[in-house]
């Protein structure tokens, strides 16, 4: 049997929490916490807190941004990302709080949610002297790509650390005759980038079902990141328990009743 020379590096975890922002802005009552819940995240062994800062301000505000760089600190060793177009809000972001790595999107300012990557050689002028820009202030760049092979050394060219492949595809035809397509494209698509030079993120509609086969399937993959699924089953995990909290409440106040 052949041994590998080096063991895979396990998946890093980064928590994306722009969806409790999500429900905390519908009050003015700061609940739930964006950082409380980072830090919950971390507690339970997260690698790293990603946001993604939309101009809108539809989750993810400007003053998160800044707290969760504050909270990152008390935890050496797990990782900030920040997600965005550096055309728009995210070089601001990136020059003020130097997170550990910076994830250019292309997404336009109202944009639902990301559903595409970089094209080169179209973007490659103006992401080149973007991500020499973060590179200076000691922040690792990675470039959200879909599954190309092809443009993964153009992605290594404009001077990226990594590139983070687009997963809503391989999520869409997860238990349909398409996944193995997938994961053969996904898999063809990190080893260009590893033949490239560049390391290997992924993210987008990753959930509990679609994620082992990926990690298993796809080489190098070093970070994913996963928001909106991970987000709805944390409130899903935790109804249970919730409930019996408020039945507690409940219970309290009718017991204290009864005895005045
Ligand atoms: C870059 C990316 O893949 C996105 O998944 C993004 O961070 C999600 O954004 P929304 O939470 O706004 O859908
Ligand atoms: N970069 C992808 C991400 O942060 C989270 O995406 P999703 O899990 O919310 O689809």
């Amino acid at each position: 049997m052949t041994m590998p020379l080096h063991a895979p590096q396990r998946t890093a975890l980064s928590v994306n929490v722009n969806k409790v922002a999500l429900v905390r802005n519908t009050r003015h009552l700061g609940i739930p916490s964006v950082t409380r819940a980072a830090e919950l995240c971390l507690q339970a062994g997260a690698q790293g807190i990603t946001v993604h800062p939309r101009p809108d301000e539809r989750h993810i505000r400007s003053q998160d941004v800044f707290e969760l760089a504050a909270l990152m600190k008390a935890w050496p060793g797990r990782e900030y990302n920040i997600e965005g177009n550096p055309s728009q809000n995210l070089m601001d972001f990136i020059r003020q709080v130097r997170p550990h790595q910076a994830t250019f999107v292309p997404d336009s300012e109202d944009q639902f949610t990301s559903d595409h990557g970089w094209s080169f050689p179209q973007d490659a002028g103006r992401l080149a002297p973007l991500v020499a820009e973060c590179k200076a202030l000691g922040v690792r760049v990675s470039l959200f790509m879909d599954p190309i092979p092809e443009q993964m050394a153009a992605a290594r060219a404009v001077g990226a650390d990594r590139v983070e492949l687009y997963t809503e595809p391989y999520a869409a035809a997860w238990g349909t005759p398409r996944q193995s397509i997938e994961l053969k494209r996904y898999a063809a698509a990190a080893q260009a980038a590893l033949d490239a030079g560049l390391g290997v993120n992924a993210g987008h509609d990753l959930n509990r079902d679609n994620l082992a086969a990926f990690v298993r399937e796809v080489p190098g993959v070093l970070e994913v990141s996963i928001g909106h699924a991970l987000i709805a089953d944390a409130l899903e995990l935790g109804y249970g328990a919730t409930v019996q909290a408020y039945l507690g409440c409940i219970e309290a106040g009718f017991a204290s009743t009864s005895n005045s």
